[in-house]
């Protein structure tokens, strides 16, 4: 499975690397020398515009890029000309933030009066308690909040609720599939929907793998069936378990799960009790990724029904 490239850059995707040639004729790329800070980059028509370029705060990165000079542009900006056709994917006229690890947050046309807001950095965990955390990784914004929605309505409307969720068990040497409330009580349901299937996995292939490989160094080749899954009020969980541990699902690796509608629940977090007592619950659209082999459970959901959508990859 390769990643898509993309022609035009979304809300969502992480910039390439590009090379960008800096006023002085020296280059950069973007990834070695512009990760780990949020950066701000725009896209001006010409110099006047660029010249209107409001001043970066402290700690952001703030590339102007593209054919216009940014003669007189507000000090803090650093001007670069790159590949015509990324600008082009970027958009031109635009101006973009991005996070530390470059990914494209919100993007608005040229000019802007206003400096827009950079988000408030999150306080730092204490030493003691990043020794005992687990090897997870979250990539947010995977799947868009309309899209989360969608996906809400198909399982609800369409496939009238889904099933109620049954697991396999070894028995006499055989596997069976039955229904357990000592393992989990939740429903489910592979979607129905083509073009919902088709753009969950666009989304995927372009937000998730890129980032797996470059995070576990692994290579996606397949991937199970998307799920989507309920877990009601007072009725929802899933007990700690492994994703590989029967003989049809030995050849999973990464196990993904995009939240779908946090914060209108309460409880539902993930937890992997091999590694502390974090607990975890990504924000909606955001997908999170760990190794099959590990042991996990989503907690008891006390108020609201948790959506999310689950496959595993290979
Ligand atoms: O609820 C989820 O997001 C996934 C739960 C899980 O661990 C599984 O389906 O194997
Ligand atoms: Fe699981």
């Amino acid at each position: 499975m390769n990643a898509a490239a993309s022609a035009h850059w979304l809300p969502g995707d992480r910039l390439p690397d590009v090379c960008l040639r800096a006023d002085d004729g020296t280059s950069r790329t973007l990834h070695a020398e512009f990760a780990g800070r949020p950066l701000w980059i725009a896209t001006p028509v010409d110099a006047a515009s660029a010249a209107r370029l409001p001043r970066p705060p402290d700690g952001v990165i703030a590339l102007c890029v593209g054919p216009a000079v940014p003669e007189g542009a507000a000090s803090g900006w650093q001007s670069a000309a790159a590949d015509p056709r990324w600008c082009a994917g970027l958009g031109i006229g635009l101006f973009w933030q991005a996070d530390a690890n470059l990914r494209l947050q919100t993007s608005q046309p040229l000019p802007i009066n206003e400096a827009p807001k950079v988000a408030a950095d999150v306080d730092a965990l204490r030493g003691e308690q990043t020794f005992a955390i687990a090897p997870v990784l979250q990539i947010p914004d995977v799947f868009e909040p309309d899209l989360c929605a969608a996906l809400i309505r198909h399982l609800e409307v369409d496939c009238a609720g889904g099933d109620v969720s049954a697991v396999l068990v070894m028995q006499d040497g055989e596997q069976r599939l039955q229904v357990d409330p000592d393992i989990k009580q939740r429903r489910e349901v592979i979607p129905r929907d083509a073009q919902l299937e088709a753009r969950m996995h666009e989304r995927l292939m372009r937000r998730a793998l890129p980032e797996i490989v470059r995070v576990f160094n692994f290579e996606v080749r397949r991937r199970d069936p998307f799920k989507l899954l309920a877990y009601p009020e007072n009725a929802g969980y899933f007990r700690a378990h492994r994703d590989n541990e029967t003989p049809d699902v030995a050849h999973r690796r990464f196990a993904l799960s995009v939240n779908l509608n946090q914060g209108d629940y309460a409880g539902g977090e993930f937890r992997y009790p091999e590694f502390g007592p974090h607990l975890f619950s990504p924000p909606t659209g955001a997908a999170l990724v760990f190794s099959c082999s590990m042991l996990h459970e989503v907690r008891p959901v006390e108020r609201g029904t948790r959506y999310a959508m689950t496959t595993f990859l290979a």
